[in-house]
């Protein structure tokens, strides 16, 4: 394909994200998956360079552009050979016209931005868009954090995080046979200290209320050394199937499943009433602070949309509290820096529950800083996703 054929291509592209975006459907990855199967002229370098040019412009651009010409555009006007390629070749853009529209740029909407939690201030902007390295969180059931030196040597440690090794973005580490063996999975460092936060310990009954696909799920069981009960549970089928598959993988045998019907997790969870020494929730939210990994988030997050994740955030804290034995701790947590997601909702949980407190002094030394009744992660000041908890402890 011819340089100018690339961008034609990224355009069309673009012009099914924005869409898909604005009606909810596939993510931004199966539609660039799905339009290059559809191309199998494309070789492997066209590819890459369609699929670089995407995401470029989608880091760009501020919110759901009206077209992915206006998209590209935006980011042609930065950058002069770019633009030079808009020059009507075949199979290439047509050439810029006088007053054509432009998506806007910027890391959000000013409406957006405007709900950030007051300690994310403008200098950070640039980070939520940066490149996130990648995480490895060694599986305490059949590894050492040794091992992960030991296999990837180019990698670092991560601060605060005892059972993390940093590598750079592009590292293959999931095609390692020793991840196919289980002695570690790629996980994000905000949901390293999370899942640390939640101080489980062996013996205990655990309940993880949104496990979707288990992440989090086996980074406790291979924190608690297989050795406790932990129930995992999910509106979601497609993501709860992956886990037992998962679990096998890492040797963590203590987790059972269920998955939930959505409006009926009350009585599905009857058993567990009053029980469980812990409780995950780690909520379904904007995605606000993963921008750095799906940067076409802040192309669908919409007023409605934001108030369907809160309605459902309040109804799940409240869910797991009642799930919770007396003196027992629930940990809340949402990856996303809008204050209504993350501090204002345990504020508005701590009025409606007298008696319940919140923790503080769980985090490792320098991670974090508190916002609230928890603590905000941001990729500025932690080096990790963005990220809100808060641990919650039951009356006795
Ligand atoms: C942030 S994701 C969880 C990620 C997961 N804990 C991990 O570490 O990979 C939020 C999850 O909440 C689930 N969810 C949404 N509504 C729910 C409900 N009413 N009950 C239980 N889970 C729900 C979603 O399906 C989604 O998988």
């Amino acid at each position: 394909m011819t340089p100018a054929a690339r961008i034609q291509t990224a355009i069309e592209i673009l012009d099914a994200i924005a869409a898909a975006a604005r009606e909810g459907g596939a993510p931004a990855d199966a539609i660039l998956a799905e339009a290059m199967r559809a191309r199998r002229y494309a070789g492997s370098k066209d590819r890459r360079a369609i699929r670089a040019l995407v995401y470029d412009v989608i880091r760009a651009v501020r919110s759901a552009p009206e077209s992915g010409r206006a998209a590209m555009l935006a980011l042609a006007d930065a950058q002069p050979g770019l633009a030079a390629l808009f020059d009507g070749s075949a199979y290439g853009p047509a050439p810029i016209a006088a007053d054509e529209p432009r998506a806007q740029t910027g890391v959000a909407a000013e409406a957006l931005i405007d709900l950030f939690d007051p300690l994310v201030g403008e200098e950070e902007h640039d980070s939520l868009l940066a490149r996130a390295p990648l995480d490895l969180r060694v599986n305490r059931i059949k590894a050492g954090r040794a091992d992960l030196e030991t296999l990837f040597p180019e990698g670092a440690p991560i601060p605060g995080a005892p059972d993390g090794w940093r590598l750079p973005p592009e590292t293959a580490a999931a095609q390692h046979p020793a991840y196919a063996e289980g002695a570690f999975e790629v996980q994000d460092a905000a949901s390293q200290y999370a899942s640390a936060a939640l101080a489980a310990a062996p013996g205990q009954a655990i309940v993880d209320l949104c496990a979707g696909g288990g992440g989090k799920t086996l980074a406790i069981a291979s924190l608690t050394g297989n050795a406790a009960d932990i129930l995992a549970c999910d509106t979601n089928r497609a993501r709860l199937q992956q886990l037992p598959r998962r679990a096998e993988r890492a040797g963590a045998t203590r987790i059972a499943t269920r998955l939930l019907n959505p409006g009926q997790e009350v009585a599905m969870l009857a058993d567990w009433q009053g029980r469980a020494d812990r409780v995950f929730v780690d909520a379904p939210c904007s995605g606000s602070g993963t921008w750095r990994r799906s940067p076409e988030l802040r192309w669908r997050l919409t007023p409605a949309r934001l108030d369907r994740h809160l309605g459902d955030q309040a109804k799940l804290i409240d869910l797991g509290a009642d799930l919770v034995a007396p003196g027992g701790k629930l940990l809340y947590a949402v990856c996303s820096i809008i204050a209504r997601e993350g501090r204002a909702q345990v504020a508005d949980f701590l009025n409606r529950h007298p008696g319940w407190t919140a923790d503080a002094d769980y985090l490792p030394g320098g991670v974090g800083r508190a916002a609230g009744a928890g603590f905000l992660l941001t990729p500025a000041h932690d080096g990790c996703d963005g990220f809100f908890l808060a641990r919650l402890t039951s009356p006795c």
